[in-house]
């Protein structure tokens, strides 16, 4: 018997949760309206991003791999999702083998699926120039002071593809994520809204993080965000070359040389369960 409604596959990567559509073998056309309805956690399916697989027309990489926030806004980069993504092809038969390249809206992704299950993603060269990310200021710096409600706070500014601003907190418990990360989010001085990372130095080799996502809020952990805040923390000479990310849903290994140089990122991927959707 033929089985109607669109095939996904729900999956996540430390918590931060993902429905993967396959857009090679069926057709899915995701308008910003569907996209909403499909994460809507009590009607829909629920997630924090879709992940949509196709096929990459100018034939750099070996899929196209487009990103969806809850809120239905298409962006540039998820690294938990990358991770997911590289087992989905696998797991589906449509990878060449265990490394896999990916175009983004943000550029070309490595993804290399490791003998033990985890999953390290080349997350490409860590972009400062404030026009990159983009960010309102007048140069480059290590710093910048952002005022928010008349409070003025020093952060970090990043592109791992997708915009990320990083503060530096004492404790990452008390951070208060969910009422600056919505005003960070939508601060003028970031014409694309940006993910908002807060992070705890635990040692040079150790951090904590949590992430209030663009489009999302917080989750339980962002891939990209891991790799901001240790791009931010080396940038300041704060952190070493190799640095294990606490993120809620879990860890992280994160290994940056420096300028120039493309960061990687290692972790694990679950898939949680198959199902179709009306
Ligand atoms: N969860 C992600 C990032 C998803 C996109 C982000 N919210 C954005 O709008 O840029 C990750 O693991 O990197």
């Amino acid at each position: 018997m033929e089985q109607k409604g669109l095939k996904f596959t729900k999956m996540h990567g430390l918590g931060n949760d993902f429905a993967v559509i396959d857009g090679i073998g069926q057709h899915f056309e995701p308008t910003p309206e569907r996209v909403r309805k499909l994460a809507d956690r009590h009607r829909g399916i629920g997630f924090d991003q879709l992940l949509l697989v196709e096929q990459d027309m100018d034939e750099l990489a070996d899929f196209r791999y487009r990103i969806f926030n809850a809120d239905g806004g298409e962006v540039e980069q998820c690294g938990n999702g990358a991770r997911c993504f590289a087992r989905f092809v696998v797991d589906h038969g449509l990878a060449p083998g265990p490394e896999i390249r990916v175009m983004t809206l943000g550029g070309l992704m490595r993804l290399r699926l490791e003998p033990d299950g985890q999953v390290c993603v080349d997350m490409g060269v860590p972009r400062f120039a404030p026009e990159q990310i983009p960010f309102d200021a007048p140069a480059r710096a290590h710093t910048y002071i952002l005022e928010v409600d008349g409070e003025r706070y020093e952060v970090g500014a990043v592109s791992m593809g997708n915009p990320h601003v990083v503060l530096l907190v004492d404790d990452i418990e008390t951070a208060p994520v969910n009422i600056l990360g919505p005003q960070i989010e939508a601060h003028p001085r970031f014409p694309r809204r940006v993910n908002v990372g807060f992070m705890q130095i635990v040692s040079p080799r150790h951090v904590r993080v949590r992430v209030f996502e663009r489009g999302a809020g917080e989750t339980q952990a962002c891939g990209s965000g891991a790799c901001a805040a240790v791009a931010v923390g080396r940038d300041n000479g704060w952190l070493e070359e190799s640095v294990a990310v606490d993120l809620t849903g879990g860890g992280l290994m994160i290994r940056w040389e420096g300028e120039g140089k493309s960061l990687k990122m290692t972790g694990p991927v679950s898939t949680v369960y198959e199902g179709r959707v009306a």
